[in-house]
């Protein structure tokens, strides 16, 4: 980790009540993070790779507070993470102008100053890329790129240091992705943000990312820098995820 953390995680264990039966019965106590320890400095992109159901959102949501049956420590060093998810359609109200869209986590901040909000949205679409006439359309009017761009903006507008990011580019066309891509990597400059990055795609992750951790079953087999992860990985599951990716 460079600089001083935004959040740091210690020996995180997190666990699923499955329902056993369709009368509610309860069933087994499924631990899903096995000793999960890492952090993120501040204006660091790290990524968390791993295959389909190994537990990657589980630890995104344990970090947001949404699973709340673990043990261990999240320990935040700023307000807490804000999210962008995979599917851009579904994370934004469809019944609601972008205006409306993205003031909204601003009047959940406490700004009531309703000239202050618009403004602070006119300036977060431009610095998107969409001209303030956006503000009026609702997310069925929007290319998925643009809606993507929206929810990263609803992210970012309340100015905070960490964004955990599920996926975020993994429903959209390879040359849409670069765009996000881009994208991501000005407002982390500008903003000074550090992201958790979870992708499926080692390709990105090298793109983006300057540390990358390895997860297989709720256990980090392997962290390192991006550059030694591709060069030498350690773990067989990691060659394994690297040979697969070409
Ligand atoms: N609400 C839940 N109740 C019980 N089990 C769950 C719940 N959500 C996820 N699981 C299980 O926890 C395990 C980890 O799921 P998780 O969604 O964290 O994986 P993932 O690595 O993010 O997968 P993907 O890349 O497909 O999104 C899976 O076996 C999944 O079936």
């Amino acid at each position: 980790m460079q600089g001083e953390p935004v959040l740091e995680v210690r020996h995180l264990n997190s666990y699923y009540q499955e329902n056993a039966s369709i009368f509610g019965r309860k069933g087994p106590r499924r631990q899903i993070l096995h000793d999960v320890s890492f952090s993120i400095g501040r204006g660091e992109i790290v990524g968390l790779v791993g295959e389909s159901g190994c537990g990657k959102t589980t630890l995104s949501r344990t970090i947001l507070g949404i699973v709340k049956d673990y043990d261990g420590e999240i320990i935040h060093h700023s307000q807490r993470p804000q999210m962008v998810f995979q599917d851009p359609f579904s994370s934004l109200n469809p019944a609601r102008t972008i205006g409306w869209i993205l003031e909204e986590p601003l009047r959940a901040s406490g700004i009531r100053d309703k000239a202050a909000r618009k403004a602070a949205v006119a300036d977060m679409l431009r610095r998107i890329g969409l001209d303030e006439s956006y503000a009026g359309r609702r997310p069925s009017e929007l290319s998925g790129g643009q809606r993507q761009r929206i929810s990263i903006a609803s992210a970012v507008i309340t100015h905070p240091k960490l964004i955990l990011a599920d996926e975020p580019v993994s429903a959209l066309d390879v040359t849409i992705q670069a765009q996000i891509l881009r994208l991501l990597v000005e407002l982390q400059r500008d903003y000074d943000l550090s992201y958790l990055f979870i992708s499926h795609d080692l390709n990105v992750v090298y793109q983006l990312c300057s540390r990358v951790m390895v997860m297989k079953e709720g256990v980090i087999v392997e962290e390192n820098t991006v550059e030694a992860l591709f060069d030498h990985p350690q773990h067989p599951y990691t060659r394994q995820l690297l040979a697969a990716s070409l």
